[in-house]
């Protein structure tokens, strides 16, 4: 039996219903980030595992593919070239007026399998859908243009069905078992890079990483422990805020998130730290079990 795997990224302009689709189509249990900043870094929004596939949900069409075999919370630290996702989903609203030249340029361009998703049909008519598919179809000809109401969970089985069948065969990117404590590190270390992303202006998420460096799980609580590294002193006090207030606000927020993701209570500490020599990580990493 031959494996699937890949990157699927779900763009759109805000609020044409790129969110509620991608909860339809991934489950509440793994959609559990919803970044708002516009970034070329990737973020993983939800991984969708089967014993034949695996789909790997991102909101950036421009994604960091990881090595195969890297562990997952490895993944930030590879540096290999910003490739197109495997297949783009793009959402317009039916309503929204169509002035998205900007979108298809790029979109024309893209390397991937272009899927339309013509959002919330539920407020429209059917001469409007058709319309709009012969509107997309004659602008783009995309590989696949789907009607569906992302809210009512109407017609969104053909674009998990032109997902499966555009997934290119490739090896599984990250471990199936996404309840591993690894795995449960790396989402968890997702919550803290989100909210950087949220609260931060565009250079401090991007001179910054997030180590997982402890994650204890006892009967009623959670101990988990996180380094924020940067290079620059200028940085960490960046991040660190007045009298950490800052720092605070990420920590709040995230915790917030890892207690509804995990289920349970959460202590989370964060410390800011100052690595000059980031780029000679190796050893440094290797003391929290990390390895590349
Ligand atoms: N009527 C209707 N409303 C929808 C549908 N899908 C989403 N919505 C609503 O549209 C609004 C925006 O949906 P989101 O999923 O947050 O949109 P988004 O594209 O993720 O928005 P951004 O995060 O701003 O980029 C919400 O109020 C949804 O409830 C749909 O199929 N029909």
């Amino acid at each position: 039996m031959t494996h699937k795997a890949g990157f699927v990224s779900i763009i759109g302009k805000p609020n044409a219903g790129k969110s509620t689709l991608m909860n339809q189509l991934v489950g509440e249990r793994m959609a559990i980030i919803t970044p708002k900043a516009q970034t070329t870094r990737h973020r993983i929004l939800g991984i969708v595992n089967h014993d034949d596939y695996q789909i790997v949900f991102s909101d950036t069409p421009g994604i960091i593919k990881p090595n195969y075999k890297l562990q997952e919370n490895m993944m930030h630290f590879v540096d290999d070239a910003l490739v197109d996702a495997d297949i783009l989903v793009f959402v317009t609203d039916i309503n929204e007026k169509q002035d998205e030249e900007d979108v298809l340029e790029k979109l024309k361009k893209s390397t991937a399998k272009v899927l339309v998703v013509i959002n919330k049909i539920d407020e429209s008519k059917n001469e409007l859908i058709d319309e709009k598919i012969n509107y997309w179809k004659e602008k783009l000809n995309p590989e696949g243009i789907v009607g569906c109401s992302a809210l009512h969970a109407y017609n969104t089985e053909p674009i998990m069905s032109f997902i499966l069948e555009n997934l290119p065969e490739h090896p599984a990117y990250y471990e199936k078992d996404e309840l591993t404590d690894r795995s449960e590190r790396f989402f968890v270390s997702e919550m803290i890079r989100e909210k950087i992303f949220k609260f931060y202006k565009k250079e401090i998420p991007y001179s910054t990483e997030v180590l997982i460096t402890s994650f204890k799980e006892s009967k009623d609580i959670i101990k988990i422990s996180a380094e924020i590294v940067v290079e620059r002193d200028s940085q960490k006090n960046i991040l660190i805020g007045a009298a950490g207030s800052m720092l605070k606000k990420v920590g709040t927020y995230a915790r917030q998130d890892m207690e509804e993701f995990l289920k349970k209570k959460v202590f989370l500490e964060m410390f800011v730290k100052v690595i000059p020599d980031w780029r000679n990580r190796e050893n440094y990493l290797k003391s929290f079990g990390y390895s590349e």
